[in-house]
């Protein structure tokens, strides 16, 4: 479990290098327990690099990465993750996708069945428990993906680009709809995306990356009341956010 005087997730000094190649440059930054926060940036810039050493995948060069204090030398038991393709066993169903997670943490599924269903219910999924992942949209696969890494009830959500894949109509959906569980179970988010109307849309903060090597460039915080809509995009707060954003990729010579 979490302590609760501790950020939930802190990134201290992080280089990452890759043989002569560097991908990220000295991070720093800290995530409060129950922010949502997006990591923005160019292709490249190292957004995925940082998202895999918070989950304890590849370790950083130099620098230390804590979870609720304690350094993260593996990955944590407390975290669920979701990748842009959702990585489904095709032999499995929906059902069986999302409960591996609990058998390869050695977790009962009796045990977490009436959350098992509240997810497929919160998902949008009821009707498809026994479907196979051929048998689904991209996006109904990728909600599988987030069950998935929710069924275990981590405390921290660490999502590289989960619908990057997606057409943009079924993006914008997903977003509410991650909005939607993230309003109800207030979890820490880092959420990786090359999208600013998505990320300023999602988040309570963003940090946005310069190109490679990958630093931190600007954060902004983003100041619109929740539960929010798409109609919110004409609002000042949210064009403000947007163009400081844009400010900044052009100012670095970035493009979106
Ligand atoms: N294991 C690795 N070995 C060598 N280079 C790597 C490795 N992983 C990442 N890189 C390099 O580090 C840089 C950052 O990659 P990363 O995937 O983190 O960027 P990104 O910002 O997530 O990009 P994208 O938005 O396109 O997914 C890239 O130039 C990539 O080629």
């Amino acid at each position: 479990m979490l302590k609760s005087d501790n950020p939930a997730i802190e990134i201290q000094n992080v280089t990452q290098h890759f043989g002569k190649f560097q991908a990220l440059d000295r991070i720093d930054l800290d995530i409060p327990q129950g922010q949502f926060l997006s990591v923005l940036g160019p292709s490249g810039c190292g957004k995925s690099t940082l998202m895999r050493a918070v989950a304890g995948l590849v370790p950083p060069t130099t620098g230390t990465i804590k979870i609720a204090g304690d350094q993260v030398v593996k990955p944590h038991p407390d975290v669920g993750i979701v990748f842009q393709r959702s990585t489904l066993l095709p032999w499995r169903s929906v059902v069986g996708n999302i409960t591996l997670q609990l058998e390869m943490r050695g977790k009962s599924v009796d045990a977490y069945r009436s959350r098992l269903n509240e997810l497929i219910e919160l998902t949008g999924l009821a009707g498809f428990e026994e479907a196979l992942p051929h048998q689904l949209s991209g996006g109904m696969q990728q909600r599988v993906a987030l069950c998935r890494a929710l069924i275990h009830d981590p405390k921290i959500l660490l999502m590289d680009e989960p619908f990057g894949a997606l057409d943009a109509m079924t993006r914008e959906t997903m977003n509410l709809e991650l909005q939607r569980v993230w309003l109800e179970s207030r979890k820490t988010v880092m959420f990786i995306t090359h999208s600013i109307s998505e990320a300023v849309f999602l988040s309570d903060r963003i940090v946005v990356m310069s190109q490679r090597p990958g630093r931190v460039a600007m954060t902004i915080d983003v100041d619109l009341p929740r539960p929010r809509n798409y109609t919110m995009v004409g609002d000042p707060v949210f064009i403000e956010a947007t163009t400081q954003i844009r400010k900044c990729f052009d100012a670095a010579g970035m493009t979106e």
